[in-house]
């Protein structure tokens, strides 16, 4: 196990990462490190990197270098259901959903993903019971009690959202990755997911995906701002947000 200085294991480090597609570095030699109980915030104009540096610390994609350690475990190149085996999650990707299933069938199959009874519906349906309790509590802790019985079909889309969410809390994750939380949200859904991530980071590592540099400011701990693949920037977002290198990168953005 590496202890860092301050005596502290990150819940996540990252060493020299790189990702090349044909010999271009979208991910290029990135030192990241998330405080455990910290919320942390991935910034950057389009096609800086942030997507496929989520990908890396998934197992979607394989580093060309580099490592990946998780609370100490050096966890690179392992398959992406070892790594979520080990407590990271992911959320939201909407199209895992299931629209005839009810909300409540939803989490108790992820609970049961998470005990390893597999996540077919057709057959355990009656063993899926046993969850009842607990997807109960999941999906009040999401603001979604009142719905458990409902198709997903039949939710908003910023409800769909918070659904995963609460899919992804299913798995007991140490590290939830969130991917741009508030995309496509008109404000008041905006308002309701940036509540409810801080509801549910107690006691949890958040790093997120996101645009919206008010929910940035609103909700994380730390920030780091990529552009081309590498760390631009790093450190509590007052500060990043008026570096002057992160500010011409974002300018450079909107004249182009
Ligand atoms: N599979 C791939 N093959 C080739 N190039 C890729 C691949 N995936 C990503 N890239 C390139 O890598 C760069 C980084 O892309 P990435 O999607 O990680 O950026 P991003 O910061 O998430 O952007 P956005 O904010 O637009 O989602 C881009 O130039 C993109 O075209």
């Amino acid at each position: 196990m590496v202890v860092d200085v301050t005596g502290a294991t990150p819940m996540l480090r990252t060493r020299g990462l790189a990702r090349e597609f044909n010999g271009f570095r979208a991910v290029d030699d990135v030192d990241l490190e998330v405080e455990a109980g910290t919320v942390h915030a991935l910034v950057g104009p389009n096609g800086a990197g942030k997507t496929t540096l989520f990908n890396l610390l998934t197992g979607f994609l394989t580093p060309t270098a580099g490592s990946i350690e998780l609370d100490g475990e050096d966890v690179t190149g392992l398959r992406p259901e070892r790594i979520a085996q080990r407590g990271v999650a992911r959320s939201f990707q909407i199209t895992s959903l299931f629209d005839e299933l009810t909300l409540t069938e939803h989490v108790e199959l992820a609970l049961q993903g998470r005990d390893g009874g597999g996540t077919q519906f057709w057959r355990s349906a009656r063993r899926l019971r046993r969850y009842a309790d607990e997807a109960a509590g999941l999906l009040a802790e999401v603001g979604l009690g009142a719905h458990a019985r409902l198709p997903a079909a039949s939710l908003a889309y910023g409800r769909k959202r918070a659904l995963e969410l609460a899919l992804a809390l299913a798995l007991s994750p140490r590290l939830l990755l969130l991917d741009e939380p508030t995309a496509g949200m008109g404000v008041e859904d905006v308002a309701r997911t940036v509540d409810l991530i801080r509801r549910v980071r107690a006691d949890r590592t958040v790093v997120l995906v996101e645009h919206n540099m008010k929910v940035v400011g609103d909700l994380t701990d730390r920030v780091t701002v990529l552009q081309f693949g590498r760390i631009l920037a790093e450190g509590p977002y007052d500060e990043v947000r008026n570096d002057p290198r992160v500010i011409t990168a974002y300018l450079g953005e909107a004249r182009a």
